[in-house]
This record gives C-alpha cells, structure tokens and sequence, in this order.
C-alpha cells in the first residue's frame, strides 16, 4: 500500500475502522457494521486474509470474494484485505480514530490500545455489543443448518 492512499481530509472526518471475517453475511454483521459507523463519519474495514483464521474453522468463502460482499454494504465507505504477517501494517496507513471490535472478538480494549499508541496511533477502542435475537445471526449456525438439511 501506498502511504497517503486513504487521505484524511483536513481530519474533519471521525474515521472508524471494524475487522472480522465476515464469512457467510448475515443481518448480524449489519448490524455490527452500522453500529460502527454510528460511532463516527467514516467505516474502514479489515477483512481476515484466510490464513490468519485460525480460532475457528476456516472461511467456506474465499477471502477476495468476503472483501467483494463487505464492500457492497451500505455503511461501508471502504473495506480490505489485512495483511498476512501483521495486524498493525494497514493501520499504519488507515489511522483510524476509533476502533470497534465485536461483542466476541477476543482482543483487551486496553491492551490494543496501548500497542497502537506504542505505534504512534491514538485510536480509542469501542464495543459493540450482541444485536437482538434474530434466527441466523451467526455464520456458525447458518453452517449448522445447512449440514442438519444438506449433510
Ligand atoms: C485492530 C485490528 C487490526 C486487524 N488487522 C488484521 C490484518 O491486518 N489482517 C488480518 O488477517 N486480520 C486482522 N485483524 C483480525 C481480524 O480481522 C478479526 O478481527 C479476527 O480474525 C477475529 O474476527 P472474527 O471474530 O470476525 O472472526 C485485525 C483485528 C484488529 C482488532
Ligand atoms: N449477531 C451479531 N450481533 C452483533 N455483532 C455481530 C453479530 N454477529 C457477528 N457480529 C460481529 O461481526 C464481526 C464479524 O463476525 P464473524 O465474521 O466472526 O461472524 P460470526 O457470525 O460471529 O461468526 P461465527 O458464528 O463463526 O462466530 C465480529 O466482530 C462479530 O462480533
């Protein structure tokens, strides 16, 4: 990537960046989504690379093919892939001001937020929490499914 690609314009924006894999989409990851972009004016997102996948069974859909849908959702202004080898490469160019991770996603708000200011970075770490219930609003089950009619 090229440093300057995603200009912060005059830093007028809150600039506010969500990660996942984002595997199967469901209403689930909309909402997650748009709960992030609420926080601020600006959604980035990074997409998990497949080989970074390791806490659960690997993604059914390819990773360019996650970005593709991702990018198509409407409080998306711009989604990519990470990088392979280290988390805090893309936010090096990305510099969000906030950063919303999941209601299950297993990093320590207060933890990254020290390794991003070692790295210079000053972003604050946001929760999202579980959106209500809704049928198949995990990928998870949206597989379990699929095996109990299909297996
Ligand atoms: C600040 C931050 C930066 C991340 N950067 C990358 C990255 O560059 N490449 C990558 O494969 N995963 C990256 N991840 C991890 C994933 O995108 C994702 O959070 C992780 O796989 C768990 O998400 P899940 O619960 O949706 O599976 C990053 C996570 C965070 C919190
Ligand atoms: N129902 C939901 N409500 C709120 N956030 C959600 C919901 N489902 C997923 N998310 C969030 O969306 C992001 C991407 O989710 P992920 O790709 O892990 O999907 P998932 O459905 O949670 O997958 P799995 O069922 O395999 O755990 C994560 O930060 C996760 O916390």
């Amino acid at each position: 990537m090229l440093a300057g690609y995603y200009p912060r314009p005059g830093d007028l924006l809150t600039r506010v960046l969500a990660t996942g894999t984002f595997d199967i989409l469901h209403p689930g990851h909309v909402y997650f989504l748009t709960q992030a972009k609420a926080l601020g004016d600006e959604l980035f997102v990074i997409v998990a690379r497949d080989s970074n996948v390791t806490h659960k069974p690997k993604p059914i859909i390819p990773e360019e093919q996650r970005l593709e849908m991702v990018n198509a959702l409407g409080a998306v202004d711009k989604a990519i892939l990470g990088s392979e080898k280290d988390m805090f490469e893309p936010l090096k160019e990305i510099r969000p001001d906030i950063i919303a991770l999941g209601y299950d996603q297993r990093y320590d708000a207060e933890i990254l937020e020290k390794e991003l200011i070692k790295r210079g970075l000053h972003a604050k770490v946001r929760r999202i929490p579980l959106s209500k219930e809704c049928p198949l609003c995990s990928t998870g089950t949206i597989i379990k499914e699929v095996l109990k009619r299909y297996g």
